[in-house]
């Protein structure tokens, strides 16, 4: 569960970015959060990854308010919610297998368990046997699934992913939704940060979205 109460937003003393927002996710919904550059789509997703505090109000993760989270629950946060941000973050120097790995790290789960985990995930989402490439010598598509594989290795219960297909041709596109939606199916909480119609319109069930400010809630796509 996800909830947002009287959730403002603004960076240092700029204007708000987010005001006075409100909203509750279901466990197992899968949701978009449209609206056009600037509105504050990657701004939502990461107040509920934990990654920024907001200015007021409270934001509830799995039943834990994230905005008075103590340092040390973040490792909790980090377990429940797979972050996929638009800068991948992919470790260049590292192979495709040892980003995977890396969220295992701090969990210290056994080396060769560690292994197993990293290899199951790059197999969902389609990654065997691109496990000792660089990610410079992966494709787009598929340094995005490798950065997918990263967040869920954990199993968390909530995806967050911003702008996954963005700078993808359209089958690219297509396997990395159909990764959202397998995972999607077997219960995890997914929102897709997006400004692609036609990808809404295709997969939307329900859109929460930021324009000038004014927030809307729509059940499938917005008009
Ligand atoms: N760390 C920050 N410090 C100051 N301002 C920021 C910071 N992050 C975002 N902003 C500002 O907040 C506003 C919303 O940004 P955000 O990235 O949430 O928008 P977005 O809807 O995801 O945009 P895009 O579709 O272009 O990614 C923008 O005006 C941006 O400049």
């Amino acid at each position: 569960m996800i909830e947002f109460q009287h959730v403002f937003k603004s960076y240092g003393r700029s204007r708000n970015i987010l005001a006075d927002i409100n909203f509750r996710i279901e466990p197992g919904e899968f949701i978009f959060v449209s609206g056009p550059s600037g509105a504050g789509k990657s701004t939502l997703l990461k107040l509920i990854g934990g990654l920024e505090p907001p200015s007021r109000g409270s934001v509830h993760v799995n039943g834990h308010r994230v905005d008075k989270m103590p340092r040390r629950a973040a490792p909790y946060l980090r377990r429940a919610v797979g972050v996929i941000l638009q800068d991948m973050h992919l470790l260049q120097d590292r192979k495709a297998i040892d980003n995977v790995l890396l969220p295992l790290a701090v969990t210290g789960l056994e080396t060769r368990l560690a292994n197993t985990r990293a290899r199951a995930a790059m197999e969902k989402v389609g990654l065997s046997g691109k496990e000792d490439l660089y990610p410079v010598e992966m494709s787009g598509g598929e340094q995005q699934r490798l950065a997918i594989a990263r967040a869920i290795v954990n199993r968390p219960a909530i995806l967050i992913a911003d702008e996954p297909t963005a700078n993808l041709d359209e089958e690219s596109a297509r396997r990395i939704m159909q990764v959202f939606r397998d995972f999607n199916r077997v219960g995890v909480t997914t929102l897709i940060a997006s400004h692609d119609r036609a990808l809404m319109a295709a997969y939307a069930t329900r859109t929460l979205r930021i324009d000038a400010g004014r927030f809307s809630d729509i059940k499938g796509v917005h008009p």
